[in-house]
């Protein structure tokens, strides 16, 4: 659509030619919000390899719990390890809380019962029994690449067996930057 023009004759563009005058209609649509959301999230992530996202969300669209992957509370990062090899006492896994496990314990309600949860990574079978114990009851996630591993396996078999519908959630926009610096672009002047 064409820029409309001011009282002035002058047309409303910013500095990308954007229609001034028009209601936007490249906003993010919710579940790319929420998806966006849980990957912001996984930012504050300290494993150094998969930094994983999640993010729960009731039917009012209303986001009532966010967690990423991390030690527990009060378990200093720094005396514990993050490798991925070696013996298992000495791996990250039997110490790190995963991000649905944070989310969950995060919430900011009473109850996430008949919530859905946004996570970066299909979630694996202790994630799944926790999301079933918990209530939630859908999940969307952005990748299952581990999906042929035993966990996986057992996850789905879980969800399956307790109802819990998932999906692959496809974005609209594949990637979303955040430019801190474009809150000082300035708009023409007002007429
Ligand atoms: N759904 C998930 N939520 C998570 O928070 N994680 C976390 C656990 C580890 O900290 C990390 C996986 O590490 P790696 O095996 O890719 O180096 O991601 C992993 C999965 C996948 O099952
Ligand atoms: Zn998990």
């Amino acid at each position: 659509m064409a820029n409309a023009n001011n009282s002035n004759g002058q047309e409303q563009t910013n500095g990308n030619n954007k229609d001034l005058n028009t209601k936007r209609e490249d906003y993010l649509e919710w579940k790319d919000y929420f998806m966006s959301v849980a990957f912001l999230s996984a930012q504050r992530s300290k494993d150094p390899s998969t930094q994983v996202g999640a993010c729960i969300v009731n039917d009012e669209n209303k986001i009532v719990g966010i967690g990423y992957n991390g030690m527990p509370n009060g378990c200093h990062d720094d005396e514990l390890p993050w490798s991925r090899t070696g013996d298992w006492l000495d791996t990250k896994y039997p110490y790190v809380c995963h991000a649905e496990m944070n989310a969950i314990m995060n919430k900011n309600c009473s109850s996430v019962s008949g919530c859905r949860i946004f996570v970066a990574l299909f979630p694996c079978n202790e994630c799944a029994k926790l999301i079933i114990q918990s209530g939630i009851k859908e999940v969307f996630y952005m990748s299952d690449k581990h999906k042929d591993r035993d966990y996986m396996i057992a996850s789905r078999k879980l969800l399956d067996l307790a109802g819990v519908k998932y999906q692959q959630h496809i974005p609209k926009q594949r990637k979303i930057v955040i430019d801190f610096d474009s809150i000082n672009e300035r708009h023409p002047k007002k007429p």
